[in-house]
């Protein structure tokens, strides 16, 4: 069964499309990178996903049940303003919590808050940092023991250090619990090294969604004659011309012609070079 699925999924604010006929469906048990550039639609699909925000058209499914208003019991979200109140302590907060979800785990809490100690029980929300609060709504998050956890940016504040930790953390429960991460970020080097699939979004439309290592397999970097475009076989997706010698993404390439040379791409490339090609070379 897909951990997410949807059906026709779009949003609207106003006239304006966020989200456009989203038909997609999230592995079960998988770190699905949510990427694309800013206003894409990723916080739109993640706070629909979450039951947060109406759709306009179509259906949300989290463990196949419809999605109609509300957090699925098996779900997480941890949106990118962090849910917390400033003037709890966290004791508090970790209180609260756990007193409004009936699965509950105090223990994945404090595991997931034992490499701070710097953050005192009796702290007040509204004296810590951005990423120390990041770090509180992440444990809160996974003491809630989710199957699917949706998460908006979450590494944007957090130090390096504190990103490995955190990904430690998130892939622990992946490893040991089987827990599906959706996960929205804008550092695909980070991405690449925790998720298996991808889903790309552009302008509220989906332009990539599947397996990381299949979508890669499907593509071609290849390189040769900036005259010589026409011997290119597959889907052009994006070409780049310097001096006499043009590079292009193609997808499901054919064999190459004398005079060019192909390689698989990287994602980050990849990825760029979708959005290239709907917002024009910048
Ligand atoms: N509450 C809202 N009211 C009106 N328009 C909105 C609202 N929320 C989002 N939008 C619009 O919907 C579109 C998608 O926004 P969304 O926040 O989902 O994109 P995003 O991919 O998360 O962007 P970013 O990477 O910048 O966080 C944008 O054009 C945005 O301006």
């Amino acid at each position: 069964m897909s951990a997410l699925s949807t059906t026709g999924l779009s949003k609207s604010y106003g006239r304006k499309p966020a989200l456009q006929d989203c038909t997609v469906e999230l592995p079960e048990g998988k770190v699905i990178g949510l990427v694309g550039a800013n206003g894409g639609g990723k916080s739109t699909f993640l706070g629909l996903a979450a039951g947060l925000i109406r759709p306009s058209a179509g259906q949300v499914r989290v463990f196949g049940d419809e999605v109609r208003g509300r957090l699925h019991p098996d779900a997480s979200y941890l949106p990118q303003h962090r849910p917390l109140y400033k003037d709890f302590t966290i004791a508090e907060m970790i209180r609260t919590v756990g007193a409004v979800n009936q699965r509950w785990s105090p223990e994945r809490v404090e595991e997931a808050l034992a490499a701070h100690p710097e953050m005192a029980r009796s702290s007040r929300v509204s004296s810590l940092s951005q990423g120390m609060r990041t770090q509180l709504a992440l444990a809160l998050s996974l003491g809630r023991l989710p199957k699917l956890l949706l998460l908006d940016e979450p590494m944007s504040d957090l130090d390096p250090l504190a990103r490995e930790d955190f990904l430690r953390l998130v892939m622990t429960d992946v490893a040991e619990r089987g827990m599906t991460v959706v996960l929205s970020s804008h550092s695909l080097g980070e991405l690449r090294d925790v998720c298996d699939h991808l889903m790309l979004l552009h302008a509220g439309q989906v332009l990539l969604n599947g397996d990381v290592e299949k979508i890669l397999d499907d593509h071609l970097d290849v390189i040769g004659p900036a005259d010589d475009g026409g011997s290119v076989t597959g889907t052009v997706i994006h070409t780049r011309r310097t001096g006499r010698q043009q590079r292009s993404l193609v997808r499901t390439p054919g064999s190459l012609a004398a005079g060019w040379e192909g390689q698989r791409p990287e994602l980050e490339g990849l990825v760029t070079d979708y959005l290239r090609a709907r917002q024009g070379n910048r």
